[in-house]
């Protein structure tokens, strides 16, 4: 596999999957190579703001985009012939997303995840999903999850990731086709521990948020990150998972992120929880995807059928679906029997 003149589609034009189209052109960009990116919006306005401006003003206010991405709102035309297919939809929705387009996709191409949720009526992992909806092999499935906010991407401030695939090539050449100055991926093997440290990192934020929309100061937040790293790399090692992985930066460093910004929307959502209001009204605020709040009775599910004990995301499964008063959470958190720390 060689980097050069690579043809990617993007699916989902929102904050993360124009962020990564701009971070790929840069990467080939810096490397002297052609590459050609089509990027899918449902929306012609989104498609026209791209293709004339270079712009994406919603997502990433005035960031200028480079001339490689090209906007599309055809998705088969997106994905035609494309070697790499990136997908950047809410998790709810890539399994439709992926059935719509599969007799379009080569099979040979590699098919990249930037989701981090669950699919919620089935618990399946996005790994699960493409492999089910594209009849997937495991070489040709990659993962990048890591302490990723998108804007803070698009302004080219340093960060690090993690590209995973069960085949350390297909890592290594995604890897490569995305390093640049200010994006620098590690590869994992472990693709399950890397996507539930994504998936669950938001759940924690969520329990953040609330925190801070309490009033509750940083000895509240530092707690819930601990021990929540702590659920995390429980219920990453009961579906096989290297805990090693949810000490990286798929694990700790998205968390700490995710917890840590502003920019979160989880942290945000949770916020909002925080304040009183329902999972309606925060719905109806939330401009972008916020895959905690979707994705949380899926979380606590899938622990229950591995038995593991996961006390903060059970917290936050009944505020996001009413069964419980905001100022109850404390109590039922540190109400529970004491124990030995031992992390796991
Ligand atoms: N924004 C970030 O900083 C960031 C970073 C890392 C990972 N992610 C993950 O990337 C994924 C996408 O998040 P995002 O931040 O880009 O979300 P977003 O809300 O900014 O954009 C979502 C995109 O999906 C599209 N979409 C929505 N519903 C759809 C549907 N029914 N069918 C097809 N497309 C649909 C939207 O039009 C939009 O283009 C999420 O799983 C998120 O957790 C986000
Ligand atoms: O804005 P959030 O909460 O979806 O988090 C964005 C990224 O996942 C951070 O790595």
């Amino acid at each position: 596999m060689t980097t050069d003149h690579v043809t990617v589609a993007i699916l989902g034009a929102g904050s993360w999957g124009t962020t990564f189209a701009k971070v790929l052109a840069d990467a080939a960009q810096e490397r002297g190579e052609s590459i050609d990116i089509r990027l899918w919006a449902r929306r012609q306005e989104v498609t026209d703001d791209i293709n004339t401006n270079h712009t994406n003003t919603e997502y990433l206010d005035d960031i200028v985009l480079p001339d490689s991405i090209t906007a599309t709102s055809d998705a088969v035309k997106a994905v035609t012939g494309a070697e790499v297919v990136v997908v950047a939809v809410p998790a709810q929705q890539a399994r439709n997303t992926l059935a719509d387009l599969a007799e379009h996709i080569d099979s040979e191409a590699i098919l990249v995840s930037l989701i981090k949720g669950l699919e919620r009526s089935t618990q399946a992992t996005m790994a699960e999903v493409f492999a089910q909806e594209l009849n997937l092999p495991a070489e040709q499935f990659v993962v990048v999850s890591g302490p990723n906010l998108a804007k803070e991407i698009a302004r080219e401030e340093p960060t690090a990731t993690v590209v995973a695939c069960e085949y350390e090539p297909t890592a290594e050449f995604i890897a490569a086709m995305t390093a640049s100055s200010y994006f620098r991926p590690y590869r994992n093997t472990d693709v399950a521990g890397v996507e539930i440290g994504g998936v669950v990192k938001n759940i924690i934020a969520l329990a953040v948020g609330l925190a801070d929309g309490q009033g509750y100061g940083d000895n509240s937040k530092a707690s819930i990150i601990t021990r929540g790293l702590t659920e995390t790399t429980r219920l990453a090692m009961a579906i096989g998972a290297n805990p090693d992985t949810l000490a990286g930066l798929a694990g700790l460093g998205d968390l700490v992120a995710t917890c840590a910004s502003p920019l979160s929307r989880n942290r945000t959502a949770g916020k909002l929880y925080g304040q009183g209001h329902t999972t309606e009204e925060v719905v109806g605020q939330m401009r972008q995807t916020a895959e905690g709040v979707k994705s949380v009775s899926a979380v606590v599910t899938l622990a229950h059928s591995h038995g593991v004990e996961m006390p903060i995301a059970e917290a936050v499964n009944a505020v996001v679906a009413g069964t419980i008063q905001i100022r109850d959470i404390a109590q039922l958190l540190l109400g529970r029997d004491l124990k030995p720390e031992a992390r796991l």
